[in-house]
């Protein structure tokens, strides 16, 4: 953005925040989240910082925003009632605590809940309550007292005859909001959006029963005139408001370090679901009241305290685009371009969509605005398109008929929800196969990177994995690329060199056979030792290794069938790969080289240990028993398999005596 574009940024965001205040303090009604609320404002307070020629007294980031409604006396606060700044994480926490001890000297703190409910205030004379005002626009606020009186919890009397005020938040407890909202629907009238909202509109509701029938209550956090008794902290003015009746939260510590103030947070936080009542954050206040006093406010928020805000774990943010990207096995993946939002502590700009059916689904349509979230705290994922937040600029998603990249038609199997690029020659399958070829965890020739393989066949010089071998041919008119030198481009070729000693695992996993992992590869390789040899088994063989299923094996089978994997193959292998692995030592043991049968119920092994086992110590295991089966070895209710082996004269073995016969081996 220009300048002359962020100064309009800022004009614009003030008018924008203007509105969603009143929608939300005024009307009891917001249209967008607090989050998105928040993120605006920051955004704005980020942008008034860096042009302080912009300041204006009446902005949003500037004041307190509040209602005061007609129908209700206007009461001036005897001194201004403050919002308070927000942090959202452990660094800002840490900048806060920073900015108090540069003025005071081993600052303590007191850690509370942040209600989310509406500020009041409430004063007394002579033990008396005299009336009860809301936060406003913390000048002016409205005198609530007939529905602040419904408010069970707070006292009428109190045991202190001199002047009192004491400041806290009316909220709506979660049951009394699940009882307001089924009343309502009972009603046929919309919900309340939340409890804080629910809250607010019942607090100013004209007649007093009204407010009565929704139960709110409160927690008192503040005592305004504490200086006029002999109270010096936050922790002290607490247990004060106590003795005095007023309802205070033990759900608080004092703390000293902000792994301690840290710490504590997180404890709530894990609690908060099962708190009775909503909160949104925690607050940090010095605890010294004196130093309070000392550092005093700006004209919003005081310096002395501040609001952690939890990370929301739903977020909503708009849905910007649908990118299409090509994976190597021509599996097409749809992936949401989100405008960036903070959810669970990270900042979120994509998110993967995974197929045609889910964005059917959730009806997501360009342009909307979507809820996100961290699917177990890490994988962002799109949850829902909101409709109603639609302005009919959005229409529904049409999923491509033809790859994005080279063109050909996609292909969707009847049992399957992805759709296929089935071109093998699709430029993006191309550069994803050599991507997962020379990862980390595959062949990990460490100089060539998604970047480099990317740059490398754009130029022409990569068009399928066995060019990685060739490079070095290339090798005058590389060190002359931009980017590149003598150096590095040395470098790479040594590394391209050294990656050719990789056993036999490690390159049939690089090849990218379908279903076979790393780890069915390495278990491929240590028993067929060489590719040679693994080309030539066959599905019946194949399903016999341990960990070896029959889709893995018939994958393994058709990889080998394809002319193209074979001279693939046959020009790595002169390239010079090496294609071979030390088969795994067997055991040797009455059973090396003989081909055993299971059958029967195993009690001491699974059917599949017993079968590793075997194979450990050198068997082949078989599924039928036939004149060349050495060893029949079976469990309790063994039927057809052990009278053929009787009536064929074939040895049989209990599974004790099999148990005793491992035993034996490994010794
Ligand atoms: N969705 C919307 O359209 C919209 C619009 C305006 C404001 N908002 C929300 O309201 C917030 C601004 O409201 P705000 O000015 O009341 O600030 P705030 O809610 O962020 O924090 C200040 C308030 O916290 C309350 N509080 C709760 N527990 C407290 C405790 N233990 N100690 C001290 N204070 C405590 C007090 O009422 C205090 O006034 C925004 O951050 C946003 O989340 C949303
Ligand atoms: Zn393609």
């Amino acid at each position: 953005m220009s300048m002359m574009d962020e100064k309009a940024r800022i004009l614009e965001l003030r008018k924008e925040l203007e509105k969603y205040s009143i929608e939300y303090y005024v009307y009891d009604n917001p249209s967008i989240t607090d989050q998105e609320y928040d993120r605006l404002m920051q955004e704005l307070m980020a942008l008034e910082e860096k042009y302080p020629e912009m300041y204006d007294a009446t902005s949003p980031s500037q004041r307190i925003i509040g209602s005061v409604l007609d129908g209700f006396e206007k009461v001036t606060h005897d001194t201004q009632m403050l919002s308070l700044s927000n942090v959202f994480n452990k660094e800002e926490i840490e900048e806060f605590v920073q900015r108090i001890s540069e003025s005071v000297s081993n600052p303590e703190f007191v850690v509370e809940c942040k209600y989310d409910g509406l500020a009041m205030a409430l004063l007394y004379d002579d033990g008396n309550f005299t009336r009860a005002v809301t936060r406003g626009d913390g000048i002016v606020g409205e005198d609530v007292s007939n529905n602040v009186k419904t408010i069970l919890s707070i006292p009428m009397h109190i045991p202190e005859m001199r002047h009192v005020e004491v400041r806290g938040e009316v909220y709506m407890p979660k049951a009394s909001f699940e009882q307001l909202n089924k009343r309502q629907e009972e009603k046929g009238l919309a919900p309340f959006a939340n409890p804080r909202n629910a809250a607010a509109g019942s607090i100013r509701q004209l007649d007093s029963s009204i407010c009565a029938s929704r139960k709110l209550d409160a927690y008192w956090y503040y005592f305004q005139n504490a200086s006029d008794f002999a109270v010096q902290t936050q922790e002290e003015a607490l247990q004060a408001m106590s003795k005095m009746h007023f309802r205070t939260n033990p759900l608080r510590k004092v703390c000293t370090t902000v792994e301690q103030i840290w710490q504590f947070i997180q404890e709530i936080q894990e609690k908060r679901e099962d708190l009775p009542y909503e909160i949104d954050g925690m607050v940090i206040k010095l605890n010294n009241l004196a130093d309070q006093r000392r550092l005093g406010s700006t004209a919003k928020v005081p310096r002395y305290a501040t609001a952690y805000k939890f990370p929301a774990q739903e977020v909503l943010t708009r849905l910007k685009d649908i990118v299409i990207t090509v994976g190597r096995t021509g599996k097409i993946t749809p992936n949401a371009v989100l405008e960036p939002v903070r959810v669970a502590g990270t900042t979120v700009s994509a998110a993967q969509l995974h197929n045609e059916d889910m964005i059917v689904n959730k009806d997501l349509r360009i342009g909307d605005i979507v809820v996100v979230r961290k699917a177990g705290e890490i994988i962002p994922e799109v949850v829902t398109s909101v409709p109603e937040r639609r302005d009919g600029t959005q229409v529904p998603y049409k999923f491509p008929t033809t790859c994005p990249i080279c063109g050909s038609h996609l292909v969707r199997l009847p049992d399957e929800a992805a759709h296929y690029c089935i071109n093998q020659d699709c430029p993006a399958r191309v550069v994803e196969s050599m991507i997962h070829f020379a990862s980390r965890d595959a062949m990990n020739i460490d100089t060539l990177g998604d970047k480099k393989i990317e740059q490398l066949h754009e130029w022409g010089y990569l068009n399928s994995i066995e060019d990685i071998y060739f490079l070095d041919r290339y090798y005058d008119e590389l060190i002359e690329k931009p980017g590149y030198q003598k150096k590095s481009v040395d470098k790479l070729l040594e590394s391209i060199e050294k990656s050719k000693k990789q056993p036999l695992g490690v390159i049939l996993y690089g090849l990218g056979i379908r279903q076979v992992g790393k780890k069915a590869a390495m278990i491929l390789a240590e028993q067929f030792g060489d590719i040679d040899t693994l080309m030539h088994a066959c599905v019946d063989e194949l399903v016999l290794i341990h960990d070896i299923g029959l889709i893995t094996a018939s994958s393994v089978v058709a990889f080998f069938k394809e002319e193209k994997n074979l001279h693939l193959i046959d020009v790595l292998k002169q390239a010079g790969c090496n294609f071979k692995q030390e088969k795994k030592q067997v055991v040797e043991s009455r059973f090396t080289n003989k081909t055993c049968v299971l059958t029967g119920t195993l009690e001491h092994y699974t059917r599949n240990e017993a079968k590793a086992i075997l194979e450990s110590l050198g068997a082949n295991v078989s599924g039928s028993v036939s004149k060349k089966t050495d060893y029949v070895i079976y469990g309790t209710a063994a039927g057809s398999k052990l009278t053929k082996a009787q009536s064929l004269g074939v040895m049989t073995m209990s599974e004790e005596e099999f148990v005793q016969e491992v035993e034996n081996a490994k010794e």
